[in-house]
């Protein structure tokens, strides 16, 4: 409940519709109150003149022209009804879109603020099928909320009053029914939540799971894995039944138990009500009047079990939704510390000569605790200098490279980059990276290319592309710079796109530039083309490289090699040649024929 609560904190600018709806409602249920009444009054009419017409006496005056009255008095309630219910219902549509505009928004926004950590270990599929569940049943229960509470909080009053001024036992038994049927169906909701929970982390997994499958269907269909995927996704449903079938057997089984008291109760009421007319204690109309009251006081209290139960659906979901708003970004990337600026950083003892553009001073870092990926690792990067590292693959530098980039905190040390500004968006802004993976979007080769510079020109669009070789293919295309890629550039050959993101981070003409495998998918002639463009987008740029061939490590100012986590070595091309370390090793390995040596230079993802 408390966390139903929070959602209506949190969604306060919709107060006006919250109102409203109930507003609406409130009418709503008097227009229903007004229903008994009127009937009551038109039988007492109608027991009365039929008597008289009985005894001869004739219709009394008057009769006719009150039941008509009463009639239309009937017709003014229902159209009342109509109208209100249909104006409270377009508040009720137009208050859930708003809502769920809002929740979802804020979601997303915490999303991309959530530090790339949270992400390593949630499945995408699971992230949107949770956002989608809790807001759907959190807006779902709120709409009715609205609607359903304050008709059920007024009519309970009106009814618990009238009972009592015609005969205080009915109110009585009434007030009884009440809270122990509340009673009864807060008994059933704890087991209730704890099944629901775990069904949703089912249907979750599942989710997950199924995204990750349509976004890699050619690794599934290559590995003949379909049937053993849809038996995963098949055997987390399959379980969902199971757990849906003890829920709702424990749901039905209390429910049963609940409208048998009820049962009870009105059979009691009811006994009162037939035996006091006939000891005439009550008119007929007041009989009338008080059966269709005590209908109506029936209504909301079986109409708690239903908004319990959605109640319930609503407080999982806004509990899941709320774990993930809940989580603070900053200590949601652990502990740690992050690239810093040293013309924002406290005072610091000067240093002699130029400042260099980049430094990593004793850093160290692990994913987990308890295991290093990067040890006291100690360099100066100096503007314009073109760094390449070389190590073993898995030998952390793609690390370095996301500790560059502020993805992950260090655990010792710190990384200073000169211009990056006093957060971490303005750090990002002023580096051009290429990964491993281009990551594209859906979208045109045109968006692609300016996803970092979203107001960039048609003609700077093409004039990276020209350099990139990205206008080479796109001349070939149809619509040109406008075609389609699909997800995730699906439509293109791993060159093309890697020829994008190339281009994409030319445009975005940062003062460092990370070229992490940035060529590995171009064959030869590809890559000597990007590879001119690149070497003009590096020049008096601070450039990071991780390059799978030789001649392009060759081409930097200074070679830094890991080993075991640590640097080994750092020096130009032409001194690490000739040190006997990795590099030299590499270069002598370059020509061997031997299987042996190509396997060696397989695991650093060199080629010659
Ligand atoms: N997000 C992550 N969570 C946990 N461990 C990770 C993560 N990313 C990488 N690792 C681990 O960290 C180590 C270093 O990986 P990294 O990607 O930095 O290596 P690399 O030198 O760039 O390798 P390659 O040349 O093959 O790309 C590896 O053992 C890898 O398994």
């Amino acid at each position: 409940m408390s966390t139903l609560l929070r959602i209506l904190r949190f969604t306060r600018s919709l107060t006006p519709y919250y109102v409203g709806i109930m507003v609406a409602a409130a009418i709503i249920t008097a227009a229903g109150i007004a229903v008994p009444f009127i009937t009551g009054a038109a039988t007492d009419v109608v027991v009365d003149a039929v008597a008289s017409v009985n005894d001869g006496s004739g219709v009394p005056e008057g009769a006719i022209r009150t039941v008509v009255l009463l009639a239309l008095a009937l017709l003014a309630a229902s159209l009342v009804e109509t109208f209100v219910s249909n104006v409270g219902g377009y508040w009720g549509d137009v208050m859930s879109a708003r809502m769920r505009t809002i929740l979802s928004t804020r979601y997303f926004e915490q999303l991309l603020a959530l530090p790339q950590r949270y992400f390593d270990s949630e499945l995408s599929g699971t992230i949107v099928a949770r956002l989608n569940r809790s807001i759907t049943e959190v807006t779902n229960f709120m709409k009715s909320f609205s609607n359903m509470f304050v008709t059920m909080i007024m009519t309970t009053i009106a009814v618990l009053t009238i009972s009592a001024w015609h005969y205080w036992p009915l109110a009585v038994l009434l007030a009884i029914a009440y809270p122990l049927y509340l009673w009864l169906t807060a008994l059933t909701s704890r087991k209730w939540q704890r099944i629901e929970d775990a069904k949703n982390v089912h249907v979750d997994e599942a989710s997950g799971r199924f995204a990750e499958v349509i976004g890699q269907m050619r690794v599934v269909k290559s590995f003949a894995r379909e049937e053993s995927e849809l038996n995963k996704f098949d055997g987390h449903f399959n379980e969902t039944i199971g757990l849906t079938s003890a829920q709702s057997r424990h749901w039905h089984t209390m429910d049963g138990l609940r409208r048998a008291v009820l049962n009870v109760i009105f059979f009691a009421l009811y006994i009162i009500i037939f035996v006091r007319t006939v000891t005439g204690f009550f008119t007929p109309g007041e009989m009338v009047m008080l059966i269709q009251l005590m209908a109506m006081a029936r209504q909301p209290v079986q109409n708690l079990s239903w908004v319990v139960d959605m109640g319930q659906r609503a407080a999982a979901g806004s509990r899941s939704y709320f774990e993930v708003m809940d989580l603070d970004p900053a200590t949601a990337s652990g502990s740690g510390s992050f690239p810093i600026d040293p013309d924002h950083a406290p005072a610091q003892a000067p240093t002699a000569g130029p400042r260099p553009a980049v430094s990593f001073k004793g850093v160290s870092f692990g994913y987990d605790d308890d295991s290093k990926v990067l040890e006291d690792i100690t360099f100066h990067a100096h503007r314009g200098e073109r760094i390449a590292f070389v190590g073993e693959s898995g030998g952390g530098k793609s690390t370095l490279i996301s500790l560059l980039l502020g993805f992950y905190g260090t655990h010792n040390g710190n990384i200073e980059v000169a211009g990056a500004g006093a957060d971490l968006a303005s750090l990002r802004r002023g580096i051009g990276v290429v990964f491993q993976d281009p990551s594209l979007f859906s979208g045109t080769i045109a968006e692609n290319i300016a996803y970092g510079r979203p107001d960039a020109t048609r003609a700077q669009i093409e004039d990276v592309a020209g350099r990139a070789a990205v206008a080479e293919f796109v001349a070939k295309l149809p619509d040109g710079y406008d075609t389609l890629i699909g997800e995730r550039g699906m439509k293109l050959s791993g060159g093309q796109k890697q020829r994008i993101a190339v281009a994409r981070a030319m445009l975005k003409d940062a003062p460092i530039l990370v070229l992490d495998e940035a060529t590995s998918a171009l064959d030869t002639k590809s890559e000597r083309l990007v590879q001119q463009g690149l070497d003009d987008l590096m020049h008096d740029r601070t450039s990071f490289i991780i390059a799978h061939r030789l001649s392009t490590i060759a081409e930097v100012d200074r070679i830094i090699t890991l080993k075991g986590g640590r640097i080994d070595e750092v020096g130009s091309p032409a001194e690490l040649a000739t040190s006997g370390g990795i590099y030299a090793e590499l270069l002598s390995l370059q020509n061997s024929a031997s299987k042996a040596d190509r396997k060696r230079l397989k695991r650093f993802d060199v080629i010659g």
